[in-house]
């Protein structure tokens, strides 16, 4: 059993919207397919991954370093002889044969695109839906039968105003969902005030509204928010300062009694430690939001999550960002809190299965081998086209 060819193209995501710290008009992201010699009904197995929105294409570091890595290994070094499959473990630490620790850098989203497209396959090769896989191996066969989704967006946009964010929250509730989130921190704090109240018209309950300022704020600012929102009693507050800003977001518990969620922009298991360690974070009520497409992938994932359990964390409190089947599968298959969901931003990154339906904000799983890539039609038959064709 051999991987054949890995292939990559970097694709745009562009579009006219903004969080407080980027705009996405420029925005692209990495493709990859992970081409095996074993065969399933007649065609190779092909495993596919893709990073998540927010950094960009990772080509030049996967085509440089990690392609070649694996490329060159001897094949037998990257089986598993006893679940007669690759082996994801040791695929990653073939990628990350002479890297240096610390600094991850972006090099994590290489990694973590391309260990996304090894679960793939691994899956395919198993014939099985990944979050199946994985609770079969790691979760004594027990999975989670669907998954807590909330709908993000609510995002700032030239033209759109506080109408036009009612209108799309109520699409999103109209689809199902019960709790919606939207960026704050691009305009002022007594405009966006006038957004939160707007939204909350809409979702009907000040519990059923995120909001995520995208690390803009310093400390003063995050405790000027924290002070004016904490009375709402919001579903929860993200990532207010910069994320590897831990004393900010101690001092910000200090400030907020309400749910506080951030993670996002940790790149692996020492920075989700050091979170843990510094950030001040609250095991009984905050979220974390490790993203394994941005975060060297679900091997690096597990460590993190083992890190969590040893320091007193339950998986249930981790609601991975991203809004991809990905994460959609890990969070059935080990037990998290729940997945993110973009119901129409980032597409066709963003949102799940075809077939899939949002019933009190919860979703099911497609009954197909791998991630489920080939049950989302718009982003399968890119993925065909920008690797396969
Ligand atoms: O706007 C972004 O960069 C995405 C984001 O923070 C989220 O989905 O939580
Ligand atoms: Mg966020």
């Amino acid at each position: 059993m051999r991987i054949t060819a890995i292939r990559e193209k970097t694709v745009s995501i562009a579009s006219p919207i903004a969080n407080a710290f980027i705009d996405f008009s420029k925005m692209t992201c990495s493709v990859v397919a992970v081409v095996t010699d074993q065969v399933r009904d007649g065609r190779p197995v092909v495993g596919f991954g893709f990073n998540s929105n927010g950094r960009y294409g990772q080509g030049s570091l996967m085509r440089e370093r990690f392609i070649p890595r694996l490329m060159e290994a001897d094949p037998a070094t990257l089986v598993d002889e006893g679940e007669a499959n690759l082996d994801p473990f040791a695929i990653w630490k073939t990628m990350m044969t002479n890297e240096k620790p610390g600094g991850h850098g972006e090099r994590s989203v290489a990694v973590g695109t391309i260990d996304m497209a090894v679960w793939d396959a691994v899956a395919k090769i198993a014939g099985k839906p990944l979050y199946r896989l994985l609770a079969d191996r790691y979760r004594d066969g027990v999975a989670d039968d669907d998954v807590w989704v909330y709908a993000a967006g609510g995002y700032y946009h030239p033209g759109k105003e506080i109408e036009g964010l009612k209108d799309e929250m109520r699409s999103y509730v109209d689809r199902g969902y019960t709790v919606c989130k939207m960026k704050i921190g691009l305009a002022p704090l007594a405009d966006d005030l006038k957004r939160i109240d707007a939204a909350i018209e809409v979702v009907g309950d000040p519990a059923h509204l995120c909001v995520d300022a995208n690390g803009r704020f310093d400390l003063t600012t995050a405790v000027a928010y924290a002070k004016a929102l904490e009375p709402y009693g919001l579903y929860w507050y993200e990532e207010a300062g910069d994320p590897l800003d831990y004393a900010l977001q101690a001092e910000l518990a200090q400030h907020y009694s309400g749910r506080m969620a951030t993670g996002e922009n940790l790149f692996s298991m020492q920075d989700a430690r050091n979170l843990i360690r510094y950030g001040g974070m609250r095991p009984d009520r905050d979220i974390l939001q490790f993203d394994c497409a941005l975060s060297y992938g679900l091997v690096e994932y597990m460590r993190t999550l083992a890190m969590m359990q040893e320091n007193g964390w339950s998986s249930r409190r981790v609601v991975p960002h991203g809004g991809h089947q990905m994460s959609l599968n890990i969070a059935a298959g080990l037990h998290l809190g729940g997945n993110e969901s973009y119901p129409d931003v980032f597409q066709p990154f963003g949102g799940f299965a075809d077939a899939t339906e949002i019933r009190n904000s919860r979703v099911g799983l497609p009954n197909v081998p791998g991630v489920g890539f080939e049950a989302k039609s718009a982003l399968y038959s890119l993925l065909k086209r920008e690797l396969l064709d």
